[in-house]
C-alpha cells in the first residue's frame, strides 16, 4: 500500500505507450462501488473475492500494463495468475514511508495506522518476493525515475518492444 504502484504504473504507460489498467479503478468502476464501502458493507473476503475475479478477467485479456491493489498477493489463486500470466515488478518500500506518501487513509480500509500497516508488510513480505521477477527499492525515488527505470528493463527484457 502506498509504494507507487498506481502512480509509476500511470507514468510508464504514458513512457512506453502502451495500455494499462489500475485493478483497484476497474473493481471499483465494474462493481460500481467504492473500495471503503465494500470493506465496510461486505468485509475483506468479499472484495478479495471481487479482486480475484478482476484479476482473472483481465488476465485472460490482451498483453495490458496492470497496477494491482497491494492485497492481491494473499491469495494463493492471484500469486499462480500473476506468475503463470504476468510479469511482475514489486515496487518495494517500508510501510513508514509509504505512511509519509499517503493522504488518503480512508480509501486503504486496511492501512489504518502503521502498526497494522507493520503487520500487514510482515504477513505479505515474503509472497512479495516469491512472486516478483523484478524487485525494485522505490524509498526516495520519484516515480519517474522508477518508471524511467522499468521502462528499460522492461525492454532489456523483450516485454516492452514501443520506443520512447
Ligand atoms: N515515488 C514517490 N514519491 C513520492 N510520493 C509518491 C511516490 N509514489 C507514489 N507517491 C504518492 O504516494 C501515494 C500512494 O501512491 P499510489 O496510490 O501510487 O500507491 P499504490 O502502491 O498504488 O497504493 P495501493 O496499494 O493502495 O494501491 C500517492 O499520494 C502518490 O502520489
Ligand atoms: O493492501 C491491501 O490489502 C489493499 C490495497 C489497496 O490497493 C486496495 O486494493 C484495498 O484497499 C486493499
Ligand atoms: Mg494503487
Amino acid at each position: 500500500m502506498g509504494a507507487g504502484k498506481t502512480s509509476t504504473a500511470r507514468k510508464l504507460a504514458r513512457i512506453a505507450g502502451v495500455a494499462s489498467v489500475d485493478l483497484d479503478t476497474y473493481l471499483e468502476r465494474r462493481f460500481d462501488r467504492r473500495i471503503a464501502d465494500i470493506f465496510a458493507e461486505s468485509g475483506e473476503d468479499a472484495f478479495r473475492r471481487m479482486e480475484s475475479q478482476i484479476l482473472a478477467e483481465v488476465a485472460q485479456g490482451e498483453p495490458l500494463l496492470v497496477s494491482c491493489g497491494g492485497g492481491v498477493i494473499v491469495r494463493e489463486e492471484n500469486r499462480q495468475v500473476l506468475r503463470q500470466r504476468g510479469y511482475v515488478v514489486y515496487l518495494r518500500l517500508a510501510p513508514r514511508e509509504a505512511a509519509a506518501r499517503m493522504r488518503n487513509f480512508k480509501a486503504r480500509p486496511l492501512f489504518k495506522d502503521l502498526d497494522a500497516a507493520e503487520r500487514l508488510y510482515a504477513q505479505r513480505q515474503r509472497h512479495y518476493e516469491q512472486t516478483a521477477d523484478v524487485v525494485v527499492d522505490t524509498a526516495g525515488r520519484s516515480t519517474g525515475s522508477v518508471a524511467h527505470e522499468l521502462f528499460r528493463h522492461l525492454r532489456r527484457k523483450g516485454i516492452l518492444w514501443q520506443q520512447a
